[in-house]
């Protein structure tokens, strides 16, 4: 775990824990023992620490926080670094983050490689840096700097941590050698102003005024979050109290955040996040065994909504795009627009304009398929019409060369059945990205009973190639997004219809930590979009609609929406929503007295009796339904694990990153208590068919001992449901 090798005057401490030489036991014990050994050593003048293989150091092993206070001992070891009597440089060639710069900042002197990663990024899992990072930061770098790195968990560059002190030195190449040469300047010199527990914070006397500026800022940008906070303060601490108060202080803070509810939950989003893209099928093949295929050219098929976002998503990566439409005047239109959207990204300092321009050069327009025969991967997003997606999947079978890989981002319709129009179903997959699409992070691939593992692989590869977190599911009926989305909503609405008003369930939402609760997005995307489905599935269907209804084959429905379409009410594109906006600021949403009107009238037409409804059951019947179909999603397989249902939730629709997702969100609240309102709901409410509970909860739930998330899955595939 960490090598210890003496180069003549030099004892060389290298942390060798892959992948990423985070700071488990068997590491802090070896650079405790390393220290001993390189003191007690005769031969040695000087201590380097560094890392083996890409990484410096990461922090602590962040899997070790389950065990109680198993972190402690990086204070121990930071003691001893410090107290050494020979001085210990940190060489850093890669990544040093949160305990890594710690023992960095231990150590008294630090040079690294002008590429190499520094930062605080505890607060990301919603922590503070707790071995004494907070107090000796600002000591080295004064407090605004040592505020803004800690509560916001950037990463900087060398140069940065340079320009602020963090860094004696920085180098073009090798920095070992960087370190011994440095080593020769400074041995022998006294250590003590070197030991940053010895210095204060030279800046102290403006604290405050730092600290409530600082406090506002966090406030606005980090609603809702603790660690934040809790980082402020620990680093006004730094400035007000003794060096030893204050670490202590720091641990208490630390300990505080450990266990609280929100870092919890981010720790297991961390994790989520990465098991996401480890895929597997059912017949065995996975990421780890499988070679995707190179994809050089692109074609996108509609230049509309979605086309033109994905066509943004694969020039800003470089991949040429061929984007087809048959109608000029959207072409054209999707062209501006493209141009217009990276023109915002250099705006934003996201893309340079040689960038820009360069992207533009890999889009090109095209009005008939024939373009497409020779890209190697298409990716079709026309209208959501199976018949219209059959035809050009059975055209673009004839068009393209044997290996092109024709996708769908389809948002609901069976894969197999769009596969089975081409001789090439291993080929067809589905590519169902978010809108906007050049903004949304989740991509929702999709697979059919033939598509092949290295169709998967490649459209995986290909979504992390475009900045994508990239889930796998297997084709359903609106797969895992959508399917489990539609009770949140439909919940949403009969609650509002039951007595509830659009701002009202809203606010609930936004307070439990949804950035915009459901009438907000509905007004976003289109009162109109949501129509338009209906229409469609009932022309499918062969329904007539009517407003004057509250069931559909047998299924409880609300026609509130649909009232508001015919009212004229599209949502902000036409000022007038479930909200009404105003010209001079559109995008803000103002509750209408029109709209409670609309919902009253239609309440006594169709004599509902309105009372009041309590925030928590909002919470429950929007968060259990979704959580009831997760399960059922589950258990067929459509999900292969809860995390991938987590992942889409966040990077979907935006769930709270400390609440993990409705998954973890259940195990948090308790299967058997979900189990058991979803229970009641379904008798109080026998006409939805999403508070039918799911078998798999029902088994898991059954269980005298609550079953661990981690066991979920190995639980279905043991059980015969
Ligand atoms: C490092 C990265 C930038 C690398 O990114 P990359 O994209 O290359 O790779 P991946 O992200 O895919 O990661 C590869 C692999 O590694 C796993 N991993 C990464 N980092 C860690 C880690 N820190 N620990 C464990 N595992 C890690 C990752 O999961 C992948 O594996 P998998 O199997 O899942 O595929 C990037 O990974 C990254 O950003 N990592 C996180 C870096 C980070 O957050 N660092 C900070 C960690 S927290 C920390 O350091 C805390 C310290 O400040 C202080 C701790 C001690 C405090 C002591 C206080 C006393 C205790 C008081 C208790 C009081 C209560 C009481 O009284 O008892
Ligand atoms: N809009 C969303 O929020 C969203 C989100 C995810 C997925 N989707 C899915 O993406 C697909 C496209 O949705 P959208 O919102 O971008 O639709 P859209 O109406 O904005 O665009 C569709 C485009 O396809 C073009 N088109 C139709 N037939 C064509 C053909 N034969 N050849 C070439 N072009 C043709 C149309 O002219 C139009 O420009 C749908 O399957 C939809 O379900 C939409």
């Amino acid at each position: 775990m960490v090598d210890y090798s003496v180069d003549r005057n030099l004892a060389i401490l290298g942390i060798n824990n892959p992948p990423v030489n985070a700071l488990s036991f068997h590491v802090r014990e070896g650079l405790f023992n390393g220290i001993k050994q390189a003191n007690a050593d005769r031969r040695v003048e000087a201590i380097v620490i560094t890392g083996k293989g890409k990484t410096y150091c990461s922090g602590a092993d962040i899997r070790e926080f389950s065990i109680p206070s198993a972190g402690k001992g990086l204070v121990t070891l930071g003691h001893r670094i410090e107290d050494s009597d020979k001085p210990v440089i940190s060489a850093i060639h890669g990544n040093a983050l949160g305990g890594g710069l710690e023992i960095a900042l231990f150590s008294h002197y630090r040079v690294a490689n002008k590429n190499a990663k520094i930062g605080f990024p505890e607060v990301l899992i919603g922590l503070l840096p707790g071995a004494e990072g907070t107090i000796r930061l600002p000591r080295v770098t004064g407090l605004a700097f040592a505020m803004d790195a800690i509560a916001s968990g950037r990463r900087f560059d060398a140069q940065e941590a340079h320009k602020h002190g963090i860094l004696d030195t920085i180098c073009d190449g090798d920095v070992l050698q960087e370190a011994k040469a440095f080593s020769k300047k400074i041995i022998g010199q006294p250590l003590d102003q070197r030991r940053l527990s010895k210095t204060h914070v030279k800046d102290a006397a403006d604290v405050d005024i730092k600290f409530e500026e600082a406090l506002a800022q966090i406030k606005r940008k980090y609603r809702g979050l603790i660690a934040p906070i809790l980082c402020l303060k620990s680093v006004r601490n730094s400035a007000k109290m003794s060096f030893d108060e204050a670490a202590a202080e720091e641990m208490r803070l630390f300990g505080e955040l450990l266990t609280s509810s929100q870092s919890i939950g981010l720790r297991y989003s961390f994790f989520a996040e990465r098991s996401a893209p480890k895929w597997k099928l059912p017949c065995g093949a996975c990421a780890d065994n499988t070679t995707p295929v190179d994809v050089k050219t692109t074609g996108v098929i509609g230049a509309g909504t979605m086309g033109s976002g994905i066509a943004v998503c694969l020039i800003r990566a470089g991949i040429p795009v061929i984007l087809v439409e048959k109608n000029q005047k959207m072409l054209d239109q999707a062209i501006k627009t493209i141009s217009r959207i990276l023109t915002g990204s250099v705006k934003l300092n996201r893309m340079t304009e040689k960038q820009r321009e360069h992207s533009l050069k890999l889009l090109k327009g095209a009005s008939t398929l024939d373009e497409l025969a020779g890209v190697d991967m298409v990716i079709e997003a026309v209208y959501e019409n199976l018949e219209l997606k059959r035809e050009i999947f059975h055209q673009l079978d004839k068009i393209c060369k044997s290996s092109t890989l024709l996708c769908s981002n389809t948002s609901t319709l069976d894969i197999d059945n769009i596969a089975s129009a081409t001789q090439r179903p291993d080929k067809v997959v589905g590519t169902h990205f978010f809108a906007p699409a050049y903004i949304m992070r989740l991509l929702e691939n999709v697979y059919g009973t033939k598509t092949s593992p290295t169709t998967v692989a490649t459209v995986m590869e290909l979504g992390k190639r475009i900045g994508k977190i990239c889930v796998l599911v297997k084709t359903c009926y609106a797969f895992v997004a959508n399917r489990t989305n539609q009770p949140f909503g439909a919940e949403a609405s009969f609650m509002v219809e039951e007595g509830a008003l659009p701002q009202d369930v809203d606010t609930v939402l936004e307070n439990f930590g949804m950035p915009m609760g459901p009438f907000k997005v509905s007004d976003l995307s289109g009162i109109d979009v949501g129509w338009r489905i209906r229409q469609e599935v009932a022309k499918a269907l062969g329904l007539k609609l009517t407003l004057e209804t509250r069931y559909r084959m047998g299924e409880r429905i609300t026609t509130l929406a649909d009232r508001l379409y015919e009212m004229g009410r599209y949502g902000i594109k036409t000022g007038k929503g479930w909200y009404r906006y105003e010209p001079t600021n559109p995008r803000k949403p103002i509750p209408d007295p029109d709209v409670a009107k609309m919902i009253q009238k239609h309440c006594m037409d169709m004599g509902i009796e309105r009372r009041n409804i309590p925030a928590q059951e909002v919470i429950e019947r929007c968060l259990f339904s979704a959580i009831n179909e997760s399960f059922r999603v589950l258990e067929q397989r459509i999900a292969e694990k809860p995390e991938d249902i987590d992942v889409i939730w966040q990077y979907g629709f935006s769930f709270p990153r400390y609440g993990g997702g409705p998954m973890f969100y259940a195990s948090q609240v308790g299967l058997k208590k979900v189990f058991e309102k979803i229970c009641i709901f379904h008798e109080q409410f026998p006409y939805s068919s999403h508070w039918v509970p799911s078998d798999l909860l029902r088994k898991l739930a059954s269980h005298s001992t609550e079953i661990p998330m981690d066991k979920w899955t190995q639980f279905i595939s043991s059980s015969k449901l």
